[in-house]
């Protein structure tokens, strides 16, 4: 403003410096349209991605916006068109203009059940007949795509910015999918719609970049039951990465709002994960190739160790019992090589799994033929019986409890690496498991045996270090573990008072346990909504916080030897 020496910087962007508060403020109306946390940037390999203007903490906001379309999912029963809920017979109630059957009058009202209302009217010339309730219906898997087109004339600027989203209508030609599609969306709208095509000349390349739009941008949003989808407009440029920095939540209303999970410096890309990341490296990549169109490279899929994690690999199967080593793939960017996909015996011939301590190695085709048996065992296992659960981790990871087993298994070497993604797919059902049987969450603790109690401790524990390091921005898992950790804590303090009698020291300790526990649950869980269970254990959460605070401060009246 003034050209003075500038000593202060907005603390928005990091990028504009000012002489003093004074004409910072002057110059507010001017900076503000280019003080964002984020801005644009665009590579051959990635098309168009966010990146961090200025350095970024763990835990700011960077994106909250509404969706430019949201619709039910493609494969449903029929639904209200405003509300989601699954629609019966005999309460159902078309809307007098379309005769799409909605839940209420009042839902026939909403906005959000315009687009298709509209277009029934003025480009179809008569009403919907929608009967077979109870089954997935064919005309909702052109919902999404119909509300799209339905911006066109209504609502021309958002039309403009969806059609900028990526589509990859060259790498989806003669898909199955699109195949699907051909048959399913784009024939329906054209005859069930036919002045969409005589009055307004939509083609059947429109509708299929649109169709492409929706699978390369598109989000479950979890608010509804059965959730519903949405695309959003700058969130879309989210690149994806398998340890993303941000984590994705959705508000009451429907908003999309990303946050850092880890620090994140200028300039560096800001990611998502468009895909399970708790899926080994193999199955994550074939994934993101089959729907996303790319060969993921990042830094997990980079690193046949994921980050030190030995997440997909195998113990050495070699002669030597004591060998440290793990099997891991020789190249793990190499394609194909999960599990459930590719004939194990063509791969085989051509890629290697490597020890990383001895000269052992295996034909990938072997590692997969065993990988996939492991994993048929798994499809098999009832994840609601815990002895199971344990023979399983035993059996494949030499898992070892601090309770005996109602049937004991011969020790063998371990097959799975500590951390391997099948194991870790059980203990964290097993972690949940635990303190579910019993009327409710605390008389379910007490009737754990002391052993179980333990190993629940040491499930939670082991877990969240794994998390913290592969998937720090899995705030929901990360969150639920940690409730479940406070749990826990407050459960082996009151047996311990019951145990050794009143201590006020040990019962501070546990306090302040616990207290942490808590306070990660509400920083992890801070965004989550309170219609989803994640947003309801973020209630109790704050609800127990509360409890802890004053018992702490009970305790310091009492003996004076609390923190407060
Ligand atoms: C939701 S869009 C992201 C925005 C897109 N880059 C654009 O220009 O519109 C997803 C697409 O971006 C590209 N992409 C995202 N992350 C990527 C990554 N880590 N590596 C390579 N391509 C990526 C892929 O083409 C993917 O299908």
């Amino acid at each position: 403003m003034c050209g003075c020496p500038a000593g202060q910087r907005c603390a928005g962007c990091g990028a504009a410096y000012y002489c003093g508060k004074e004409h910072q403020k002057l110059h507010w109306k001017q900076h503000k349209p280019a003080c964002s946390p984020i801005k644009e940037s665009r590579s051959p390999e990635m098309g168009r991605f966010l990146v961090a203007a200025r350095n970024l903490a763990a835990g700011e906001v960077v994106l909250r916006e509404t969706p430019l379309v949201e619709a039910p999912p493609p494969s449903t029963p029929p639904v209200c068109l405003a509300c989601y809920r699954t629609l019966a017979e005999a309460t159902a109630k078309d809307c007098p203009r379309c005769g799409w059957p909605m839940c209420s009058a009042e839902c026939a009202d909403n906005p959000k059940h315009r687009p298709e209302c509209r277009l029934t009217v003025q480009k179809r010339g008569n009403k919907m007949n929608i009967r077979n309730f109870g089954l997935p219906h064919p005309s909702y898997q052109c919902m999404a795509t119909l509300r799209c087109l339905a911006l066109r004339d209504a609502q021309p600027a958002k039309w403009r910015r969806l059609l900028e989203l990526e589509s990859h209508c060259e790498e989806r030609r003669d898909t199955p999918r699109q195949e699907q599609e051909r048959f399913g969306v784009v024939q329906f709208i054209l005859r069930v719609f036919p002045k969409l095509r005589d009055e307004d000349k939509v083609t059947e390349d429109d509708i299929l970049r649109v169709c492409g739009i929706l699978q390369v941008n598109g989000h479950e949003v979890p608010l509804s039951e059965p959730p519903h989808v949405a695309v959003y407009d700058r969130s879309s440029l989210l690149a994806h990465s398998c340890r993303a920095n941000c984590a994705k939540s959705f508000s009451s209303s429907g908003e999309l709002v990303v946050r850092t999970a880890v620090p994140v410096q200028a300039g560096e890309p800001l990611t998502i994960c468009y895909t399970d990341p708790m899926w080994g490296t193999a199955a994550r990549r074939q994934h993101l190739q089959e729907t996303k169109f790319f060969w993921c490279r990042c830094e997990r899929c980079s690193d046949r160790t994921e980050l030190g994690t030995y997440f997909s690999a195998l113990t050495c199967p070699g002669e030597n019992p004591d060998c440290p080593g793990a099997i891991m793939p020789d190249d793990p960017l190499a394609e194909g090589g999960a599990p459930e996909d590719g004939d194990p015996d063509v791969l085989g011939a051509a890629q290697y799994w490597q020890c990383s301590q001895c000269d052992i190695s295996m034909p990938t085709g072997s590692v997969l033929s065993l990988l996939r048996r492991v994993g048929e065992d798994l499809s098999e296992l009832d994840k609601d019986d815990a002895e199971a659960c344990r023979i399983f981790l035993q059996r494949y990871g030499g898992d070892e409890f601090p309770l005996d087993l109602k049937e004991k298994e011969e020790m063998r070497r371990p097959m799975l690496s500590r951390n391997h993604f099948y194991l870790t797919d059980v203990r964290l059902a097993l972690a949940q498991r635990y303190g579910q049987d019993g009327g409710d969450a605390l008389q379910g603790l007490r009737q754990l045996t002391d052993g179980e109690l333990a190993h629940k401790r040491q499930l939670c524990r082991d877990l969240l270090k794994l998390a913290e390091r592969l998937v720090p921005a899995e705030h929901r898992m990360r969150g639920l573990l940690w409730f479940e950790l406070h749990a826990v804590e407050a459960e082996a303090s009151r047996r311990r008072g019951l145990d050794q009698g009143p201590d006020p020291d040990a019962l501070r300790v546990s306090l302040l346990e616990s207290r942490r526990c808590l306070s990660e649950v509400v920083n992890l869980l801070r965004c989550e909504p309170p219609e989803l269970p994640e947003g309801k254990v973020l209630r109790q959460a704050r609800l127990n916080l509360q409890e802890l605070e004053q018992l702490l401060c009970a305790l310091h009246n009492a003996v004076g030897v609390a923190p407060l």
